[in-house]
């Protein structure tokens, strides 16, 4: 007979969603992301006894979130590791924990050279990520970005595949190339510019996307990763997953047209969808850093 006994847990408050506007001069500037907090450590007795003297309660999880805010947010990896610094500083049975933060980008409306002040528009989809884990002594950074939709009218071929008696794909050296970037990386330090290296690493995924000749998807993303790695020391691997946002050509002919490459069905599902990862082989260990990172191989 088996003894049943509690496996891992963590327990906190999901997707505090916090606006912060810096207003120290009549140019204000908005932060708006949406936290996660988790805890871990010794919180058996609240599973198995129903004894809360070590849930620091969810509420309080959030409510920390906001008051940190008032003290500025900085980069998220920042404020993500000064939470998790805060928990596992100020009660000795949490030993560690998770803490997501997603961002949503503003851009000014463009009323004058410089856009307005004070009136901002969403930038789009695209959302900027980090995950931060703490485990006693270890601290890992995988920060990232998702909905990153990309495009290339020509430069993209697919050819060579083997093909089989399910095969109907024609081999083509002109197609669209589309996709929809979702990429996280994982840091090899805490100490860094974090809002200059997004920004770097984005620019360099976007310029490699669009300046590869592309001979498949799987290969736009390795060059893509690559770049990454070799611009950027302080990042050990990169994982990619890109949606293969399939462009069909549609068949004008029964209305007398030719389509010489210029209309075309845009789908949405089912979508090719290629996942990598793009790595250092030296390394340091990964340790639990991708732990809780779904949607990734
Ligand atoms: O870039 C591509 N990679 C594939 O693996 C694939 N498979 C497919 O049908 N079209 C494509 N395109």
């Amino acid at each position: 007979m088996s003894t049943i006994v509690l496996g891992a847990n963590q327990y906190g408050k999901a997707e505090c969603r916090l606006v912060r506007i810096d207003r120290e001069t009549p140019r204000h500037r908005i932060t708006d992301i949406s936290v996660t907090s988790q805890l871990r450590g010794d919180l058996s007795a609240a599973h198995t006894d129903g004894d809360n003297g070590h849930v620091v309660a969810t509420d309080t999880q959030k409510n920390t979130v906001y008051a940190f805010a008032r003290h500025g947010i900085g980069a998220i990896e920042e404020f993500a590791l000064r939470l998790g610094r805060h928990f596992t500083t100020d009660f000795d049975w949490i030993t560690g924990g998770r803490w997501e933060i997603e961002q949503y980008s503003w851009d000014r409306i463009p009323t004058g050279p410089e856009g307005h002040d004070h009136s901002f528009v969403r930038a789009g989809d695209e959302k900027r990520t980090t995950i931060v884990t703490v485990d006693g002594d270890d601290t890992w950074i995988v920060s990232g970005l998702s909905d990153l939709v990309v495009l290339k009218s020509t430069g993209s071929e697919f050819w060579g595949f083997p093909t089989d008696r399910y095969t109907t794909l024609q081999e083509t050296t002109d197609r669209i190339l589309a996709t929809s970037v979702s990429a996280r990386w994982r840091y090899l330090t805490t100490e860094l510019d974090f809002d200059k290296t997004f920004t770097d690493v984005r620019s360099i995924m976007l310029e490699t996307f669009a300046t590869v000749h592309s001979l498949g998807l799987q290969q736009s993303l390795f060059q893509m990763g690559t770049k990454v790695l070799e611009a950027h020391p302080e990042i050990g691997e990169i994982r990619f997953s890109m949606p293969n946002k399939h462009h069909f050509l549609v068949d004008l002919e029964p209305f007398g047209l030719d389509n010489p490459g210029e209309v075309f069905y845009a789908a949405d599902r089912p979508y090719g969808l290629i996942e990598a990862t793009v790595e250092r082989d030296d390394a340091p260990d990964a340790g639990r850093a991708w732990d809780t990172v779904p949607g990734f191989c």
